[in-house]
């Protein structure tokens, strides 16, 4: 399996990790066949697409005269149907799924397509902790499966956990390390248990500061200022979940609390308070923050959400 051999990629899920791994594919110089089931996120793909091939232009590809954003763009389609995407996954080398933190619903999709594409064809997945052999065993072709947990923003952060599971061919995995590093990637392999290596270290973390927040124990900006100039983190935990969305926060985290059964991990109430009130982050242009695009408005005041006292929270009146 040679990695020079990929000149098309497919990528089913074109949110915020399918949207910035295409732009990555795209920089690479592959062609790009993008399909999402939710007809909205066509736009809004290729929107962040351009956005990234922007901010790769001016942080990398300053001085490359060469590197052409429109060009790159040129070379990506998206197909309004399945078929349609069947039809174009037939001169593919990769498949990426990056669709919702779900296994049933990567399972049903996986199962549904992969009997349709071409034989040599390597999968991908982008999940951020699900079994990487149960998605592997479904699509009836585990030797060709592997785990790619891109972190976000793709285009920008250089590690891949390469998830290694226990039916993957030594071909397909040494493939998808060399393709990543051809793309400029720093890949790593990690073993298939929830969570891979990041989020088994990440998640517990994250749901932690959310308890410190609720109990009120903490502010948004002193608690990110408090963990990135004492730790070097590039940014705190409540700015980071921003980016990533109180939707995947709960899917991740939930789905890793069924797999482990560790209490660390059942999402606390907050994340369901705020998905109540759409407060997902980025997307939704409130979170932790609130947002103008990718910029900062403000921090939020979350003492409303503090809890302090039980009988009100359920609303028991004495
Ligand atoms: N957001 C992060 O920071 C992050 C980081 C690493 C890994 N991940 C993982 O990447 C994957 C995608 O996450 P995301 O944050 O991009 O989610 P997202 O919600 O932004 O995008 C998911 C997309 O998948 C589409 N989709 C869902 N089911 C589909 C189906 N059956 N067929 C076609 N399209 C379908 C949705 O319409 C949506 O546009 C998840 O597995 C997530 O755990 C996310």
């Amino acid at each position: 399996m040679d990695p020079k051999s990929v000149k098309k990629v497919g990528v089913i899920g074109l949110g915020k990790m399918g949207a910035d791994w295409v732009a990555n594919f795209l920089e690479t110089g592959f062609e790009v066949i993008g399909y999402d089931a939710n007809t909205e996120m066509f736009e809004r793909s290729r929107k962040q697409v351009a956005g990234d091939l922007n901010w790769l232009k001016k942080k990398k590809h300053a001085d490359d005269a060469d590197f052409d954003v429109d060009a790159c763009l040129a070379k990506y389609k998206i197909v309004e149907t399945e078929d349609a995407f069947v039809a174009e996954l037939q001169s593919c080398q990769i498949f990426l799924e990056a669709i919702f933190e779900d296994i049933t619903l990567k399972c049903d999709m996986l199962q549904n397509l992969t009997p349709k594409m071409p034989a040599g064809i390597v999968l991908w997945s982008n999940t951020s902790s699900l079994s990487v052999l149960t998605m592997a065993e479904a699509c009836g072709k585990p030797e060709m499966f592997v785990g790619t947990h891109g972190m976000n923003p793709v285009h920008q952060m250089p590690a891949v956990e390469v998830v290694r599971h226990k039916k993957v061919s030594n071909e397909a995995l040494q493939f998808t390390v060399d393709v990543l590093t051809l793309m400029g990637k720093k890949p790593f392999v990690a073993t298939d248990v929830s969570g891979f290596w990041v989020n088994k270290h990440l998640m517990p973390f994250m749901f932690e500061a959310y308890r410190a927040l609720e109990r009120g124990e903490v502010t948004v900006a002193d608690g990110d200022w408090g963990l990135k100039g004492s730790l070097g983190h590039p940014q705190g935990v409540f700015k980071l979940s921003d980016f990533i969305g109180m939707d995947t926060m709960y899917r991740v985290g939930m789905s890793m609390y069924l797999a482990t059964q560790d209490p660390r991990l059942y999402p606390p109430l907050i994340v369901m308070r705020m998905i109540a009130r759409n407060e997902l982050g980025v997307k939704t242009g409130k979170g932790f923050y609130e947002w103008d695009g990718f910029k900062i408005v403000k921090e939020r005041d979350f003492s409303d959400l503090v809890i302090k006292d039980a009988n009100k929270l359920i609303m028991i009146k004495e």
